[in-house]
């Protein structure tokens, strides 16, 4: 979890690779319509939000009933929408990446071929209800820190859920 262009997407593929669990990208769950309206710098309300995060949780439900682990990218800025995603059950894990405006604009600029505008980081920042670190999340990582060092730390976290 964490704001757009925090590194979700990055990490989520190196401890996909790592733990091998399958990997859901929440941005491909959006329906069109949510896409269209942060393409053009439109903010998601929460009803926009809502049958997204219910996909979400759907896939979430499908892997605990397989039997399985599995990662999902997805911003869960607010407490709400952790919760609807399952965020009260012990086998939902949050890896909040945390990082400053400061932090995140620049890799916004460096990064192409994304729907998502840069100046959206602002909403999305503004939107942000940071996690309960000793209730929500199972860690809050530094975004700063290099992209390995990151899943280092996510999976050995996370290895204790293999199944
Ligand atoms: N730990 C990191 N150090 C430096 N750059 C990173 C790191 N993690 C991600 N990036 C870069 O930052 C940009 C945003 O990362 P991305 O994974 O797409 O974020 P999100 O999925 O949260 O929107 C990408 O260009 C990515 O290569
Ligand atoms: O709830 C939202 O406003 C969006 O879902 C947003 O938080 C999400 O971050 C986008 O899908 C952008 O995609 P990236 O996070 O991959 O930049």
């Amino acid at each position: 979890m964490g704001v757009s262009g925090c590194g979700k997407s990055t990490l989520a593929q190196l401890m996909a690779e790592r733990m091998a669990w399958p990997l859901i990208e929440g941005d491909d769950l959006h329906p069109p319509a949510n896409i269209a309206r942060m393409s053009n710098g439109i903010p998601l309300t929460d009803t926009d939000r809502t049958p997204w995060l219910g996909l979400i949780a759907d896939q979430i439900r499908s892997w605990r009933d397989a039997g399985q682990c599995g990662i999902v990218t997805c911003s869960s800025l607010k407490r709400s929408y952790r919760r609807q995603i399952g965020g009260d059950c012990a086998d939902v894990c949050f890896v909040y990446l945390k990082g400053s405006k400061e932090d995140i604009m620049p890799r916004l600029y460096q990064r192409t071929g994304h729907f998502m505008p840069v100046a959206m980081l602002n909403s999305q920042l503004a939107t942000l209800e940071e996690p309960d670190m000793h209730e929500e999340v199972v860690m809050v990582l530094d975004i700063n820190a290099p992209q390995e060092q990151l899943a280092d730390r996510a999976c050995a976290q996370l290895t204790r859920f293999s199944l």
